[in-house]
């Protein structure tokens, strides 16, 4: 058996990993970089890059078919399956390209190929023949789609996201279970592109919105463009030739079978700590059984253990894998001296048409709270420059507190969301008040100029008397 001793191991070489071990690189330390599958990270491989590549080549087949909306007709559309599909599988081998010329440029000695587990805190094997001795260790080990068993039996026509990326044309029909974020932003951009799709969704949610207002503008947004089924359960599903019958339910107890060429699963992704031999870390696990930590050290308990990116579940997006990797690197190579890290003002983005945008304190996060919060609107029918691009549909929602009047989240469906977004996450992380944010340029005429009407409309809440605060819940004994 060889052992490796280093001050940092690092466990999984995506985004999350590669940021932990630059970090621990620039605090002067021995860090080793630990990958089981191909390199190339899941955001360039099969998560953000080619999504997004797909969804770009949506865009432009709807702007055909929008254009007569403006008195320019352009003609039939054609869709070249395999040119659309050609095109995202060359681009996306383009970003991935980028990131093994970084992997490339590691020292060898730095990086090691297999499966790592753990053997005690401070140890790791890898394989039948190698061990690991590490001061410190970070698990990076991002998260994988789940397809449950019973779905799975029923042939290879039964998908996650990732083999949508190596179609090499587009298919005929796809049923999307799941309204998340992947649901929405697959299923919208293959309906664009002439797919026959159909979403079905357990509950009446969609993506990462919680608002009750914002979710029923977008749920009429995205389903007066495509077939979403709310309220609706797999009963079962069976290979049928090529494809896939399909059986639902939907809330009054109707059943329906349908066949599709494939049916993609998009009901969320499990963290890769199973497996990983946490039994062995001497770690506090929770009840999905991800170690416990610090969101602002990353670090597990008051261990040498730290977690960061998808693995932990807490936020998983690109960006606080990112960040994350970055606090747990460099706490793993000053351990046990940790320190917190900047954790910045939360922010997601869905990709679909109109987009989805969560900033700082959602709604549900704040109505669980016993303080009352203030809550301003716009909607976007009547927004001018939304109207001028035929765009003009969805709502903003933003929140702030009584008193102090500082502004303390968001949630949109809409136009230009993605840049909306940023501009309330950098007021929110500013600790900017509804009146500053009044106080700042707005031209014309411009979408933003929506978010002044819901700040301004904020700003008339916050004059008003707050409600009185939840009551504390009875909790003597009995009740
Ligand atoms: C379809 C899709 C679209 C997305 N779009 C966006 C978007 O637009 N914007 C956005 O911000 N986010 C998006 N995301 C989310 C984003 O891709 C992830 O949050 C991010 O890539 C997670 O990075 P990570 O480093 O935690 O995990 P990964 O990049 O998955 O890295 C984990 C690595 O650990 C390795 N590993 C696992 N177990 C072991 C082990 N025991 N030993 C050694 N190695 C191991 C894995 O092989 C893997 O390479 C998308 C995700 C998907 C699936
Ligand atoms: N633009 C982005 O930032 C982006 C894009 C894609 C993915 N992601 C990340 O990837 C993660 C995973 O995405 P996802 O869409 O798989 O998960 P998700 O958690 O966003 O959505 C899963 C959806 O599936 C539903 N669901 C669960 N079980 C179901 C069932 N049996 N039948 C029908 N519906 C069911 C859930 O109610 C939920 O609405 C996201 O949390 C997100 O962080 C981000």
């Amino acid at each position: 058996m060889e052992t490796i001793q280093c001050d940092v191991a690092v466990i999984g070489a995506g985004t999350a990993g590669l940021s932990a071990y630059r970090a621990a690189r620039n605090a002067g330390k021995r860090a080793l970089l630990i990958e089981v599958g191909p390199h190339g990270t899941t955001c360039a491989r099969v998560g953000c890059m080619p999504s997004k590549l797909l969804i770009a080549a949506a865009e432009a087949a709807h702007a055909v078919r929008e254009a007569p909306g403006f008195g320019v007709n352009p003609g039939p559309l054609a869709i070249d399956g395999q040119a659309v599909m050609a095109r995202v599988r060359s681009e996306r081998d383009r970003f991935v390209g980028f990131v093994l010329e970084n992997v490339a440029a590691m020292p060898a000695q730095d990086k090691h190929d297999g499966r790592a587990r753990f053997i005690a805190p401070d140890r790791l094997r890898i394989g039948a023949k190698l061990e690991v001795a590490a001061r410190a260790v970070v698990i990076a080990t991002g998260s994988s789609p789940d397809i449950p068993s019973a779905w799975a039996a029923a042939g290879p026509r039964v998908i996650s996201s990732d083999a949508v990326f190596e179609w090499t044309d587009l298919p005929r029909s796809v049923a999307v279970i799941g309204a998340g974020v992947i649901g929405l932003e697959l299923g919208q951009a293959l309906h664009r592109l002439g797919v026959r799709v159909a979403v079905v969704a357990r509950s009446n949610g969609l993506a990462q919105l919680k608002d009750p207002l914002v979710l029923a503008a977008a749920a009429q947004a995205l389903g007066e463009e495509m077939d979403i089924r709310f309220r609706t359960e797999v009963a079962g599903m069976a290979r049928a030739g090529e494809g896939v019958e399909l059986r639902t339910r939907d809330a009054h107890g109707a059943e329906r079978s349908e066949h599709f060429d494939y049916v993609l699963v998009a009901t969320g992704r499990t963290p890769n700590v199973h497996g990983l031999g946490l039994d062995h870390a001497g770690l506090a696990l929770d009840r999905r059984g991800i170690p416990q930590f610090d969101r602002h050290t990353m670090q597990c308990g008051a261990s040498s253990i730290f977690i960061a990116g998808d693995a932990n579940a807490e936020l998983p997006v690109l960006p606080e894998a990112a960040d994350q990797g970055k606090i747990a690197g460099a706490n793993a190579a000053r351990y046990p001296d940790v320190k917190p890290g900047l954790r910045r003002t939360p922010l997601a983005i869905t990709f679909c048409e109109p987009q989805i945008a969560t900033v700082g304190r959602g709604y549900k996060e704040l109505s669980n709270g016993r303080e009352p919060f203030a809550i301003g609107a716009v909607g976007f029918d009547d927004q001018g420059r939304s109207r001028v691009m035929r765009q003009n549909k969805g709502m903003l929602r933003v929140y702030a507190e009584y008193g102090s009047g500082r502004f303390l989240g968001a949630e949109m469906v809409g136009p230009r969301a993605e840049h909306i977004g940023h501009l309330l996450a950098w007021a929110h992380q500013a600790g900017l008040t509804v009146a500053q944010m009044l106080d700042m340029p707005f031209y014309h005429p411009v979408v933003e100029e929506g978010l002044r009407t819901a700040l301004r409309d904020l700003a008339q809440e916050l004059q008003k008397p707050p409600p009185p605060p939840k009551p504390v819940p009875d909790c003597t004994p009995g009740c």
